[in-house]
């Protein structure tokens, strides 16, 4: 079988697209190339590819190719770390759209053509989607909340906004590689630790374990990985100094701090032992109850069927045997195997459709197997395992070839068709799973089904990147979704993700942080701003003024932009653009210039708003929507706001009487109570109660977070206290400087310069200074100015002595 990468020449690039995309193409290759760029196709690798072998590269097919290829490349500016091939170019195939809708409005951007695509159902509004999930072995990171929150929004804007009835799927990778390995070195170093002896012994084991991991460090040939790693290695030499020297007894408690090279030391000579499957599973399930307890308080909504690798494996050994008799898989020494290039010589198959640069692309097709399969079976390097062969050490099932477990990509494959069925609307998951997993993904399935597109639409969320890593596990640069938390509300987390492209990466930082708990500041108070207007403006509608009218102009204006913004591949970034100048802005602008002619705001229209404000915000996960089931008790419908805010307001109004009348009494004391209402008493309360100066309403009453408003109330006690201590400094000073002239005035002239010896030396009998302190006599300018000093001095001592009765006038000479 031999393998030639697909030409293609500018003829073949001219016919296909006409002269213009000529120059696209041509400049596309230049400034973004993504094509020819492939480490793993260079001469080394050996996979290089045409359709059917030995077909011409001048065939239908490369026709087609060059369509999507030209297009992927003017829409897709994917970057890529691969090598540049002259003139070797890896294509898309042609994706079919599904049956055209004429109402369809929502655009969304799908990677199969990497570009914005009319979204069609197969079925009416039904939305069969399916999401790969997370493989549960450590705590969620917020680079998987950055995921799983993109698609909760898209989720949750697909239904709440388009209306769409999405069945929404997503699994849990607990049989694992990664997990497997975690959880024998959990259990290993536990056992170590129980019976280990003596802290000499126990130095003697992570002598060894660090000289190993240190080869493992050098040998790692990812700069970032390697990085990491080193990192954990020279702290652990650290650590280790400090342990060698310790004489605590208490030891064991210390041995934690070398988890990782200890126990990959202790999984390398004793792995191999840990054969109860039972400690392969208790690792994941504690981790997957920390991750839906992190989706929970981030407010993601649980998917509607979860499916665990762990329930399905009989149905994936079915799914497997019908791959192997469809012609595609192949048995090995335990093993199975997809055939891959088998699969891509069909007329109607096409490996690699996601991410076709990569075909053959070995690194990432071995890093996508685990650590910890071996290889040896494969008929071709680009062959991938369906079902893996277990080793003493590895939990096993049954199988026709005998005791195993699962591949990586084939579970999403079997549990996606188990519960959505044959095909699936979208697909979606991290933007680093395109190749291998999901390209797998769609080649198992299609080989399954003999089918040529298994789905739709392939969406991809963005990276969340740190200092420019990707934020993962495996580079140990991660935030926790918990210690996130500690630092900001699941609602400020969202508005940062919002405030950015579901698509594009973003960088994680303090400033991006900051921006939306902006965001998240200007839309509360437009909120309370909106509702304190509502509740003190008159029920009766006023005839409505011509800046009512603009502003009623600009809002629907700007709804209409949302809802382009969100058919637009649901660009949230553009949404909460436009509610914030296009329409609070507008809005606080409006407000203001009513009340500077004395005129109240429209109330309908301020409802309007306020009321589509809230709805987006609903539609976002920013707000809780009413969810309960059944009636809610309560004539009001256990709204807190509408059961509390007439007994806040009745107190308002009778503090505002009160405080008028202690006003004109002057009675201070009442005055101090109507003010502990406003500042200590309602805010724990979670009631702000803001007093207005001027005409119209005395008071707002406002129902705010009741954290949020003792943080105010703390940080305006903060300011009271500055000011206070200012004030006071300020009268201690003055009062040291009354003293000070008083001291200076009680001091007879002739003291006057004596005592400054730091500047004179010599004085006449008068106590004049005639020379400075080093010696030198005084310039005649300097002796005028001190005489002039003096004698100003000697008038105001006179009138010291002279209000001193008892005194004598006179004294100075
Ligand atoms: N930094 C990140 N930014 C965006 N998405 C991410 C990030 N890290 C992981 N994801 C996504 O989270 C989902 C679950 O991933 P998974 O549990 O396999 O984590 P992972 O990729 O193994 O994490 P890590 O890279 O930290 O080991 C996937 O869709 C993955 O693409
Ligand atoms: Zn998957």
């Amino acid at each position: 079988m031999s393998f030639r990468p697909t030409m293609i020449s500018e003829n073949l690039i001219d016919l296909g697209r006409g002269s213009s995309s000529l120059s696209q193409v041509a400049k596309s290759s230049d400034s973004q190339s993504t094509i020819g760029k492939d480490r793993s196709c260079s001469p080394v690798s050996g996979h290089l590819r045409t359709m059917n072998g030995n077909t011409s590269a001048t065939g239908e097919f490369d026709r087609k190719k060059l369509r999507s290829y030209s297009n992927s490349m003017m829409d897709n500016p994917e970057p890529t770390n691969d090598q540049t091939h002259d003139r070797v170019k890896y294509v898309q195939s042609l994706w079919k759209p599904p049956k055209r809708d004429d109402n369809v409005e929502l655009m969304l951007y799908n990677s199969f053509t990497r570009r914005k695509e009319p979204f069609v159902s197969q079925q009416g509004k039904r939305v069969l989607w399916y999401t790969c999930g997370p493989t549960v072995y450590d705590a969620s990171h917020m680079g998987h909340a950055r995921a799983y929150i993109s698609f909760d929004i898209l989720r949750r804007v697909m239904s709440d906004y388009f209306n769409y009835d999405v069945v929404y799927a997503m699994n849990i990778t607990d049989i694992d590689d990664k997990i497997i390995k975690r959880a024998r070195i959990r259990h290993l170093m536990e056992s170590y630790v129980k019976d280990a002896q003596s802290r000499e012994g126990i130095s003697k084991d992570l002598d060894l374990a660090l000289k190993e991991y240190n080869e493992k460090v050098q040998k790692e040939t990812d700069p970032e990985k390697r990085t990491a790693l080193d990192h954990v290695y020279r702290t652990c030499l650290t650590s280790f100094e400090a342990f060698r020297a310790s004489a605590d007894p208490d030891f064991r408690s210390e041995v934690d701090a070398f988890s990782d090279p200890l126990g990959v030391y202790l999984d390398k000579r004793l792995g191999s032992t840990v054969t109860d499957n039972v400690i392969f599973s208790i690792l994941p399930r504690f981790w997957e109850n920390k991750f839906h307890e992190d989706m929970d308080a981030l407010n993601v909504l649980p998917a509607d069927i979860l499916t665990r690798v762990s329930e399905y494996v009989p149905e994936i050994v079915q799914f497997i045997q019908k791959i192997i008799d469809n012609g595609y898989a192949y048995e090995s020494d335990g093993s199975v195997y997809f055939e891959t290039l088998k699969f891509d010589q069909q007329k109607n198959h096409h490996y690699a459709k996601l991410d076709p640069e990569k075909f053959g692309n070995l690194e990432l097709l071995t890093e996508g197997e685990g650590d910890l399969t071996q290889a040896h079976g494969k008929r071709q390097a680009m062959d991938f395992a369906l079902w893996k062969n277990s080793k003493p050490g590895e939990p096993a099932w049954d199988s026709p070839w005998g005791r195993g477990r699962p591949g990586w990509h084939i579970e999403c494959s079997v549990m996606a068709t188990e519960v959505l069925g044959e095909k699936l609307d979208i697909h979606a998951g991290g933007f680093d799973l395109r190749f291998p997993h999901h390209d797998n993904e769609i080649a198992q399935s299609e080989a399954y089904f003999e089918c040529d597109s298994w789905v739709n639409y392939f969406l991809h969320a963005g990276h969340l990147t740190i200092s420019g890593c990707k934020m993962s596990k495996s580079l140990k640069n991660f935030t926790t979704i918990q210690d996130a938390l500690k630092q900001h509300t699941a609602r400020q987390i969202r508005l940062m993700f919002l405030l950015h492209s579901w698509r594009g990466t973003m960088d994680y930082s303090a400033n991006v942080m900051d921006l939306a708990v902006q965001y998240e500041k200007t839309l509360n108070e437009f909120f309370l701003t909106i509702k304190d207007l509502l509740r003190t403006s008159s029920k009766d509608q006023r005839k409505w003024a011509a800046e009512d009218l603009v502003l009623r102009d600009r809002y629907y204006a700007a709804k209409q932009e949302v809802h382009e913004a969100l058919c637009d591949s649901v660009d949230t970034r553009r949404v909460l653009f436009v509610l914030k100048d296009g329409i609070m802005a507008a809005t606080n602008v409006y407000i203001k210039e009513r009340f500077a002619i004395g005129s109240q705001p429209n109330s309908s229209l301020l409802r309007h708003i306020g009321q589509f404000l809230t709805r987006m915000m609903k539609v976002f996960g920013v707000m809780e929507s009413d969810d309960a089931i059944g009636f809610s008790v309560g004539e009001k419908g256990g709204n807190t706001e509408e059961t509390i805010m007439p007994y806040a307001t009745a107190i308002a109004e009778f503090r505002e009487q009160v405080r008028q009348e202690a006003r004109t009494l002057k009675a201070t004391n009442i005055l101090k109570y109507c003010d502990d209402l406003r500042d200590d008493i309602l805010p724990n309360l979670g009631v702000r109660l803001e007093d207005r100066e001027g005409s119209g309403a005395q008071y707002a009453v406002k129902l705010v977070d009741k954290e949020m408003l003792l943080k105010e109330r703390a940080q305006k006690l903060k300011l009271e206290e500055e000011k206070r201590a200012e004030k006071e400094r300020k009268k201690v000073e003055a009062e040291q400087g009354r003293l000070a002239k008083e001291k200076l005035a009680q001091t007879p002239p002739s003291e006057l310069f004596r005592s400054q010896i730091d500047k004179f030396s010599k004085f006449d009998e008068k106590g004049l200074p005639t020379h400075d302190n080093e010696g030198k006599e005084l310039s005649k300018g300097m002796l005028k100015k001190l005489q002039k000093q003096y004698e100003t001095h000697d008038i105001k001592f006179k009138e010291h002595l002279a209000s001193q009765p008892g005194l004598t006038n006179g004294v100075s000479n």
